[in-house]
Parts: C-alpha cells; structure tokens; sequence
C-alpha cells in the first residue's frame, strides 16, 4: 500500500493531514506492510494509538485484537474510535448481553464490521476468548495482535501484570503480526517484551530518545523551608499562569498533577490546597468509582485545575494543557518516575516536573522494600523482583539526595539511550552550585534533626517485617487490579484479619461479628439472631435488642416514639461501635472497604442520626462509665470521645475507625460495664425506662450550673484522673475551676474552638493513636511523652491547629522515638 494511500486514510478516518512525527508514520507504514512484529517505544502522548487503529482500519474484513490493561482504558479508546466512526468494541464482563451477541453474531461473519476489538489479558486467559480467537484465526479474520502498555510482560517495569506473560501463547501457530507498544521500555523490560511476547528474531524496532526537551526537572527538598505547603502552592501558582489564560476555555487552561505515595496525603494536600486558594481535588483507589470518575471529569474540563492522585490516576488521561507534574514525596524508580511525569507537557509546550523530596517518606518506602526483601528470600522469583525495586529505588533516591549529572541523564541511561543535550531543562544544568548548596542544607538538616533523634538502623529495626510486595504497591495506589480484584482482596484480608482474631480471642462475639462481616447482611443476622450466645448476659441482651431497630425506625417515621427508645438507641450505638472496632483491618485496602460497608448499613446512619440528634441523652449515659473501668492508661473512654467529638466529630469518627484491635477488648469491657452500670441506675434495657421525647433534645444547662446528670462527677473525675496521668500530675493545679473538664464546658469551647489542656490533651491523644495502633511508636512511653508535649505546646491554641500539628508531625516522623523533635 503506497504512502499516499495511507495518508488519505489518515485524514480521512482520524482528521488529521499529516502524521505527528516522522517515526510515527515510519511505524505506521511498516505495520500496514503486515509482514513482520513491530516494537514500538515512544513517549507518552506521541501518538502510539494511530501506529496501530490506523493500519486496523486499512484492513477491511480484518480484526485487530488490542490486549490493553485496564477497562477505563479500553473504554476511553472505544469511545474515541467511536467516535471518529470506527467500528471498535470489548468483551469483558461489563459487556451488556445484547451488546455481547451483537458482537459474536458479527465476528461469526465472513466480511466482520468490527475493526478493533480491546480484550484485558486476564479476558484473553479465558476459555471463552480462547475459543473465540480459534475460530478468528481459522478464518484468517485477526489482522493484528496488539499488545497495548506492553512493558506489563517485564518483572522489570512498574506495571507488572503476570497475565501479560501469557500473551505470548496467542501467536503459537499464527502468523499473525505483533505490535507491541510501550512508553517506557528500558533495556532490561525491551528484552523482557520480545521474549514474552515471542516476537520474531527480526522485528522491527520503531523508538524515540527518551528526552523530552520541554520538561524541566527539578528537586526539592521540604525541610529547608519553613512552610513548605506555602512553597508548594507558589510554585503552582507560577506554573499555572492564571492571569495570561483568564481569556482561555477552562478546558484549556493549565493544569496539573500532584502525586501523593498514599492516599491519605492526596486528601491532605488537596485540602491544603483548596484552603490556600488553589481549587484541587482528590484522586485516589479508595474513593468510590463514581467519585474517581467525578473528579477526574472536574480536573479535565478545567473546574478543577489541581488533581492531587495516588499513581492511580493517569494511564490514559490525555489533556495536553499538563503544566506541572509534582510528586510529593519519592517517586517509586525511574521508569514510574519517567511515566508519571512525562504526562507533563503533552502539548510540547514549556512544563515542570519537581519532586518535593523528605527524607521520612523515603525511610518508609526502603522500610517495605527492605522488608519485602527479607520475605522473599526463599523465593527465587520474588526475591529478584524485590530486589530489582531496591535497585530502582536506590536510583531515584540517588537521582534526589545528589548533583552528580543532569536530571534527563537518569532516564537516558535507563532507556539505553545516548546523553541528552539537556540545555539547561534541569535545575542541576541550570545552576549547579545553587542545587549543590541546597543539597547541603538538605543533609545538614537531617543530620542535625538525626543526632537528636536515635542511633536506630530502620533496616535492620524492620527487616523482615510484616507485609509484602502487594502491599508496597497498594502504597503508590497501584490500579493494575480491577475493582473487583480489589474488593474480593479486600475481602480475603478482612476474613483473615477476622480468622486471626477469632483465634486469638476465642470469644463467642466474635462468631457474631465474623457472621456479620463475611455474610455483609448485618442486620439478617441481628434478626434472625444466628449469633452465638454471649457468655455475658448484658451484651446478649444488647444484641436481642438491637433487632428491634427496625420497629424504632418504623415508629420514628410513623412519629411515635417507643418507650424503650432512648435506651436501643444507645445499645445500638455502643454495638455499632464495638462491631466496627472488631472488624477494623489492619491494611489500607480492607479499611476502606469495610468503612464503605458500614457507611452502606443502617447501624451507621442509625448511630449517626442519633449522634446529631441526642448528643445530650448520649453524653448522660456515656457519663456513667463506671469508676472500676480502668483500662490501660492511654485510653481514652468514650466519655472523653463524645465530648471530644463535640468539638471535633470528623476527628473522631476517622479516630473511632483506625482504634487498634488491641483496645477492643477494653471497649466491650467498657460497653458491658456501661451497661450493667445503667441497668444498677434503673437504665438496664430489660427495665422499664423513663420516657426521652425524640424531637427533644436535653437542653444544655448554662456553663455556671452544675449540671444535673447522674454519675457526672465520677465520669469527670475518672477522666481528669486519666488525662493527669497521661500529661502530668499538675494538672489540675495549672487550671483554673473553669478550665476543669466538664461535659457542658466542652460546648462553651467548642464556639470558641480553643482547648483547655484537658481536651487539648484528649484530643492529641486521640489524634495519635492510630499512629501508635500502627506500631509507629518506639514504645508506649514515647507516646505518653510526646502527647504531652504537643499537648503543653497547644493549651488554649485552636483545634484546627492541633489537627493540622499532628498531621505534619505523623507525615514526618514515620517512626517516632523518644528523641524525635516536637
Ligand atoms: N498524526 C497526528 N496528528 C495530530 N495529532 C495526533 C496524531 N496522532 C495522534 N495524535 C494525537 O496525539 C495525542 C496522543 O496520542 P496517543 O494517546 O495515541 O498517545 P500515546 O503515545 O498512546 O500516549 P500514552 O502512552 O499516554 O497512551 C492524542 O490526542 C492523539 O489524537
């Protein structure tokens, strides 16, 4: 086919008068030849797509299969093709019936309509598939077997997806051509692709130089400012150029990416963002598929111009208008570093691309990486795989912590390719000496900050650890997973943080919350009381009440209000509690999961309206939290909680959710104590209890009353009591009478927001504690001191500093030790 014929086609089916690059159109012309596998490596946004939808649509009658990894993905490129008129389609498990025999009825034809159809590998693995590619080729109806993101095949890459190995297998008898696409094939992973995917000794090899000349790349490092949350928004600010672009489409206007390692930090930077005045969104794999897809939406049409994502976000995303790619914290190695920021500057126009480098977020991905090592060491394929993300770790770590040569070098060198001619498109290029000194503050400043803190190895401190490569990569976000894989897992890791409990705790509740939590149908089994009895006869009497939650609701909405009202409610909440605490996983995946499925039960929403709804009634009874309920010193009751969550509800509820499981045991403690306490104050659920009205919330007695609620005193004592020994035995000397905890005091300073050391200390505490739930603490004591000195730092200060206080502290100290600086 001669060259001007192809061009037509061009035009005509894509719009598009010419090619974009020369090679393009050189692989474009070698595909459309048929005659041999084609490798083609070019950067992101070069056009990779139309070096194969183009010779697809030269072929009629023909199909091309499109191996692609994800189904956004493939549907992103469906509907482009669609769009320009091409016939394209999938089959997956989304594919709607009608639409799948449509499909089959046409591939079943000698002359097929269908063009290009996009399967997943794990789609391709599939007896369905297998069966339907053998009647294709027997017919000689496959033009081409395209291999889409093709550096999934190497162990090598960051993407690796082990179902891409098994592509290979397809080209067995065929003759078939295979194009394999890819934008960031090193040596290592180009070798990995030929030999996957079988292609033949003399394919034909279409690559670009991995320089990209319009992208400036540059370290920073965020302990040598003060603010550097300030800094990072100044330098979005120059990169969006706002007021030159006033005139433009929103769409069009610049935009950018700031990768965060988990997704906690996306959320936490977007928020900064937004209240710096930088209107930002979160992206992350714990949101739900319709706000991921939301999001996303908002950034590309401009409503948003800041996107703060896990790595997540990006395969596919084509808005050329990317003027900025951050990443906060360390990238995972070169080739996810090359990808991730080469979504940069698409359009070939001027664009940044900086790491905000810290030294914490380092130690913690060498801590995975380290102990992922030491797991692996009895297996030989996952021990080359930990051991060559080390490697390109310690690359990375190398391209931040040092000036040895200019930024682009980095990916030369792992693409194989020659030096580029930088000119000055990295800071090193740019002014050597400036980065060099900048360096030098970076070390000194660790020093300093290490010579106080500990002469702790991490390495060797948490060799061989806990989790493994699977979780590492859940730490950058990684999307290779469908949703469905990531629920299912989800799900595993649930019932085997369940599994580990029961079998630690042996205790009869358990069988109860398992039930519920493998089953999801809570209230099926609080209703048909499929529960093991409790050996305890409160609790169980705590259950068989629960179940009548359905009466109270109805009622509620019927407006009446049930005698025994009040007291379900509060059994209901303190079971909701416990359930929630008991299922609570430990990893990032299954947390989210569950909280998803909580927020979907009416146990939740129930405790939820009866949280804005009775906050009084709950307070009382939570006041009556017995004095021989001694748990361990750092806990917090949920006295403490419910007036905490008055000046801070968000803060606590994420609190209540992240609770390590070695407190639960106090809780159900605290929960039967409570309630045997109201059963000996005539509040027991089996008595007859006083009528609370619903649409009457206890009014607040005024901050000069002593309030009048039973078992005030004891709770208040118990909890001044408590906190004096977590944050010194002055502690009541150093307050004035008002600033003594009391239950209706919490509202006066609620309006203002200010704390009290009591509260100041409660809610450090709580705002610690699932750091200290995660092990981050070197020992309880450290944990005790350095809640007591953020605590002494901001007594009478705003809460919102607090919460923003020990956020950065968390951020920065992944470990904390008795000399970590407060
Ligand atoms: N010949 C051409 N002329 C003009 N624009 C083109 C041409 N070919 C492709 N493009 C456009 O270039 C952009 C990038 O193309 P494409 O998404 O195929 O790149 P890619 O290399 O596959 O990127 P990625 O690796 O991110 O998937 C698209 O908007 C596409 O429409």
């Amino acid at each position: 086919m001669d060259e001007n014929t192809v061009l037509e086609a061009l035009q005509q089916h894509f719009k598009f008068a010419t090619f974009k690059s020369q090679l393009q159109q050189n692989a474009v012309m070698e595909i459309v030849k048929g005659e041999n596998d084609v490798l083609v490596s070019m950067p992101t946004g070069s056009g990779k797509s139309l070096c194969y939808q183009l010779p697809a649509v030269l072929k009629p009658n023909k199909i091309t299969i499109v191996f692609s990894p994800l189904l956004a993905l493939i549907k992103d490129q469906i509907d482009h093709m669609l769009a320009l008129k091409i016939r394209a389609a999938s089959l997956n498990s989304k594919t709607l019936k009608a639409e799948r025999e449509a499909l089959l009825m046409d591939l079943k034809t000698t002359t097929p309509n269908t063009r290009l159809l996009y399967i997943t590998p794990e789609q391709a693995a599939t007896n369905t598939f297998k069966e339907l590619f053998k009647n294709l080729t027997k017919f000689n109806k496959v033009a081409y077997l395209v291999v889409d993101e093709a550096h999934c095949v190497s162990q090598w890459g960051h993407d690796f997806r082990p179902d891409y190995l098994k592509l290979g297998e397809l080209r067995n008898d065929n003759k078939i051509p295979v194009i394999a696409l890819t934008a960031t094939a090193g040596v290592e992973v180009t070798k990995d692709i030929v030999n996957s995917l079988k292609l033949s000794i003399d394919h034909r090899k279409f690559k670009t130089s991995s320089f990209r000349s319009n992208l400036y790349y540059d370290v920073f490092y965020q302990n040598i400012v003060d603010d550097m949350y300030k800094h990072l928004k100044d330098f979005i600010l120059e990169c969006l150029n706002s007021e030159e672009e006033k005139e433009l489409p929103k769409e069009e206007r610049s935009c950018g990416i700031v990768y965060c390692r988990t997704r906690e930090q996306t959320e936490i930077i977007a928020e900064k963002l937004n209240s710096m005045g930088i209107r930002s969104q979160c992206y992350h794999a714990g949101l739900k598929n319709k706000e991921r897809l939301d999001f996303q939406e908002q950034w590309q049409s401009g409503d948003y111009p800041v996107i703060c994502a896990t790595i997540s976000f990006g395969m596919g995303v084509d808005k050329s208008s990317v003027r900025f790619v951050i990443h906060w914290g360390i990238p995972k190695d070169p080739a996810s570093y090359y990808q991730e920021s080469g979504r940069a500057g698409r359009d070939g126009k001027p664009s940044k691309c900086r790491i905000y480098y810290n030294k914490a977020d380092k130690k913690a991905v060498e801590f995975h990486l380290t102990r992922d090592l030491g797991k692996a060491q009895d297996n030989v394929s996952k021990k080359l795989n930990a051991q060559s993300a080390m490697n390109g770790f310690a690359k990375i770590v190398q391209y931040c912590e040092t000036v040895l040569e200019c930024r682009h070098k980095l990916f030369s060198k792992y693409f194989g390719d020659p030096p580029p001619n930088c000119m000055k498109n990295c800071d090193i290029c740019t002014n050597r000496k400036v980065v060099a000194d900048m360096v030098e503050l970076f070390h000194t400043k660790n020093i300093q900050f290490s010579t106080t803190q500990e002469n702790v190895d991490f390495e060797d401190m948490y060799g061989g650890g806990r989790k493994g490569q699977n979780d590492e990569l859940e730490n950058y976000g990684n999307e290779c997973e469908s949703d469905g894989e990531r629920e299912s897992k989800a799900k595993k890791q649930t019932d085997e943080f369940i599994k580990k409990q029961f079998a630690i705790r042996k205790n009869p509740k358990i069988a109860f919350i398992k039930k519920c939590t493998t089953d999801g149908q809570i209230h099926e089994a609080l209703a048909t009381h499929e529960v093991q009895p409790a050996k305890n006869e409160t609790l169980s009497d705590l259950f068989r009440n629960i179940k009548k939650d359905q009466t109270i609701r109805k009622r509620k909405q019927d407006n009446q209000e049930p005698e025994d009202n009040k007291k379900l409610k509060t059994c209901f909440v303190k079971a909701s509690e416990l359930i929630q605490m008991e299922v609570e996983p430990p990893e990032d995946e299954g947390e989210n999961t569950i909280t998803n499925y909580f927020k979907k039960t009416n146990i939740n929403k129930f405790s939820e309206l009866i949280d804005s709804e009775h906050k009084s009634d709950l307070q009382k009874h939570e006041e009556i939290v017995p004095e021989n309920n001694k748990s361990n010193e750092l806990e917090v009751t949920k006295s403490d909680e419910s007036n905490v969550s008055s000046v801070d509800k968000d803060v606590m509820l994420k609190v209540r959710e992240e609770e390590s499981v070695s407190r639960i045991e106090d809780l159900e403690r605290k929960t039967e104590d409570a309630l045997r306490s109201k059963s000996n104050n005539n509040c027991h659920v089996k008595s007859k209890p006083k009528v609370v009205p619903v649409s009457k919330p206890q009014p607040v007695p005024k901050p000069s009353e002593k309030p009048k609620v039973e078992g005030q005193s004891t709770s208040t004592k118990d909890i001044n009591s408590k906190v004096k020994k977590l944050f010194g035995a002055d502690s009541d000397n150093e307050q004035s009478d008002t600033n003594k905890y009391t239950p209706n005091k919490i509202d006066d300073k609620d309006k203002s927001k200010k704390l009290n050391k009591v509260n100041a200390g409660v809610l450090v505490v709580k705002l610690l504690n699932p750091a200290f739930s995660e092990g981050r603490f070197e020992s309880k004591e450290t944990f005790k001191s350095i809640s007591r000195a953020i605590t002494h730092a901001f007594i009478g200060k705003d809460v919102n500093d607090i919460k923003m206080y020990v956020r950065n502290f968390l951020e920065k100290n992944q470990v904390i030790t008795s000399k970590t600086e407060v």
